[in-house]
């Protein structure tokens, strides 16, 4: 039950509400039984004064009916008030959690949030803490009100016959404790397996609507439609399985009532014959106590969730709890103008990869205002190397300094703003095209909007839209065609104005045109900036101050382009084989 503790901790801000929410179930309940047990004893008493004339016309019917019509209001009302109190509450945790949740994976991002699938990530935020709210509202709350309920009828039935008191509280707790617990049981397991499938499914499903053109391309969409009806089956069977434990347990309530009111019956019999109450009062005990079951009726149901919900909880914790990667210091480092980067010997391997190593020994010099090229084969850690520049990843041996500065001792502000990554992957966001630029400067105004359009080149497209700045550019730009994603992301960067530029590869993909007009661009907003420029291109390595080779992890040479072109055989072979 541990795991649930951090997320009854997350109540305590919201006592008030809990508090009254239980109140007003619990009011509710004593409203409920009330009518029912003065019910009976005013049908009884009705009954037993119509026997003789005299009784009959010493009957006062209006007190009871008064205390009927009381206890229907007071219900229904107690009723209203419970579910708009409870639900406040339960909506003010759902926003708790959130924020938690919000909270404890921002600073794991980027690095080691991508270990989760995106759908997995969207389904622990939405499901899983929807999940998570079912613990107040059917868990924590009903057992309390229960509980409250039947030590006040347990009380009343005490004063009126001890005896009554100690067999309606046997079998309360065989209702109310037993059948909870054995549905938490045998729903546990379930529960558990439940809420791993529905994720899964939730997991498998959005990665095959984003990837349904290249499923119907190879056409593989029937296939990977039969696999996940194969997952709807499995999770039906465990769904069925639920139910009928569920079905079960109520049905076991509602015997253990029966139970319950007979034996009630069966010992106040005597004791209204012997005179230690009237005739009436027996009707009064015996739908007292088959109404006080109604609070037990929802525990068993809540209970065989809580397998569900403790999976939920441990799915959370386990993301919410990983450890961060990068911790950025509070305190600002003393800023400097110098923008020289420096990599000192820069050891790296991924967590999780044993003791590989991508990046070794890596010592490497940008000063201020110039331009190192990265160039190498696939996978040799040219992409690894731009992402310890900023900070995705910390480096295990060695450090990397801005100005002299290890980059551990900048604040995330401090960095961030020192930095701009423009990548072939940068996102571009399903919004407008101002939305998109506006990331990077939530203040610029038209002119600054225009200026950072017209340096990315991208101004005569925009002027040519109808909507302008104010066009949708779709999911991950699907309306943009790629040039212009890329121009739009140079202008979100230049918008942001940082003074080092990180640019991974960023004419990829583009034809041969559109990369030189791109490139071009680039260097005519590169001028004053320290950049680490991740290419291949021979526009972009004959113009940028030294070009450093990287293989396997290793820089193996550095110089201009052209005496590496002249001189290193493999970076020739490299060069040629990129552009053939
Ligand atoms: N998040 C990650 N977790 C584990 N291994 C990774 C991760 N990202 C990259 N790698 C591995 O690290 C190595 C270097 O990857 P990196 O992306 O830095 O290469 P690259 O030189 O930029 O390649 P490319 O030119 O294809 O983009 C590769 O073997 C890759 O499989």
């Amino acid at each position: 039950m541990n795991e649930l503790l951090p997320f009854i901790r997350l109540l305590h801000p919201h006592r008030i509400w809990v508090f009254w929410g239980i109140a007003a179930g619990i009011l509710t309940l004593l409203a409920s039984i009330g009518l029912l047990a003065v019910s009976g004893w005013f049908l009884s008493a009705s009954a037993v004064a119509g026997l003789s004339l005299v009784a009959a016309q010493r009957f006062d019917i209006h007190t009871p009916s008064a205390g009927v019509r009381g206890f229907a209001v007071l219900r229904t009302v107690g009723r209203y008030a419970e579910r708009v109190i409870s639900h406040e509450a339960t909506l003010r945790l759902l926003a708790s959690l959130r924020v938690w949740f919000y909270q404890t994976i921002e600073p794991q991002a980027p690095a080691s949030l991508y270990r989760h699938r995106s759908g997995d990530l969207l389904n622990r935020i939405v499901t899983d803490i929807d999940t998570l709210d079912l613990l107040f509202v059917r868990v924590l709350a009903p057992t309390v009100v229960a509980a409250a309920v039947a030590m006040a009828v347990g009380g009343l039935l005490w004063w009126l016959a001890p005896s009554l008191a100690v067999v309606f509280s046997l079998i309360f707790l065989l209702a109310g404790l037993l059948i909870p617990l054995l549905a938490e049981r045998l729903g546990r397991p379930i529960g558990a397996q439940i809420q791993q499938h529905q994720g899964e499914l939730r997991s498998n499903l959005v990665e095959d609507l984003q990837g349904m053109a290249d499923l119907s391309v190879y056409g593989a969409q029937h296939r990977r439609c039969q696999e996940r009806l194969a997952e709807c089956d499995r999770l039906l069977g465990l769904q069925e399985k639920m139910a009928v434990i569920s079905g079960g347990s109520t049905a076991h309530i509602t015997l253990f009532s029966g139970l319950a009111a007979l034996a009630a019956l069966y010992l106040a019999l005597p004791l209204a014959q012997d005179g230690h109450f009237s005739e009436p009062v027996l009707a009064l005990i015996t739908f007292g106590v088959l109404a006080t079951f109604e609070s037990v009726q929802p525990l068993p149901l809540a209970y065989q969730m809580l397998g569900k919900i403790r999976a939920a909880a441990g799915r959370l914790i386990e993301v919410g709890e990983a450890p961060v990667t990068v911790v950025f210091p509070d305190v600002r480092a003393p800023e400097s103008v110098d923008l020289s980067i420096d990599f000192q010997k820069v050891c790296f391997g991924y967590p999780g990869s044993g003791t590989a190593r991508v990046i070794e020994s890596i010592d490497l010099s940008i000063p201020a205002q110039s331009t190192v090229a990265l160039v190498g084969p696939s996978g040799s850690g040219k992409t690894t190397l731009a992402h310890l520049l900023s900070r995705f990843w910390d480096p295990d041996h060695g450090s990397i300094m801005i100005g002299g500065t290890d980059l551990r001792r900048f604040s995330e502000e401090q960095l961030r703003r020192k930095i701009t990554l423009v990548s072939q992957r940068a996102h571009v966001f399903n919004a407008t095209l101002r939305d998109n630029l506006l990331i990077a400067a939530p203040h610029a105004d038209e002119a600054q909007l225009r200026k950072a359009l017209e340096r990315a080149q991208l101004a005569e497209f925009v002027d040519g839209l109808p909507d302008g700045l104010d066009t949708w550019t779709g999911e991950g730009g699907s309306q943009l065609s790629g040039g212009e994603a890329r121009r739009l992301i140079l202008a979100r960067a230049l918008l942001k104005n940082a003074p080092i530029w990180i640019l991974d590869e960023p004419t990829e993909g583009l034809d041969n045109d559109n990369r030189r007009r791109f490139t071009e661009t680039i260097f005519a907003n590169l001028s004053g900036r320290s950049g680490l420029f991740i290419t291949h291109t021979r526009e972009a390595l004959t113009r940028v101050n030294q070009v450093c080779f990287l293989e396997n992890g290793h820089i193996v040479a550095c110089g201009s382009h052209e005496r590496l072109f002249a001189e290193n055989r493999r970076y020739h072979h490299f060069i040629g084989t990129q552009q053939s």
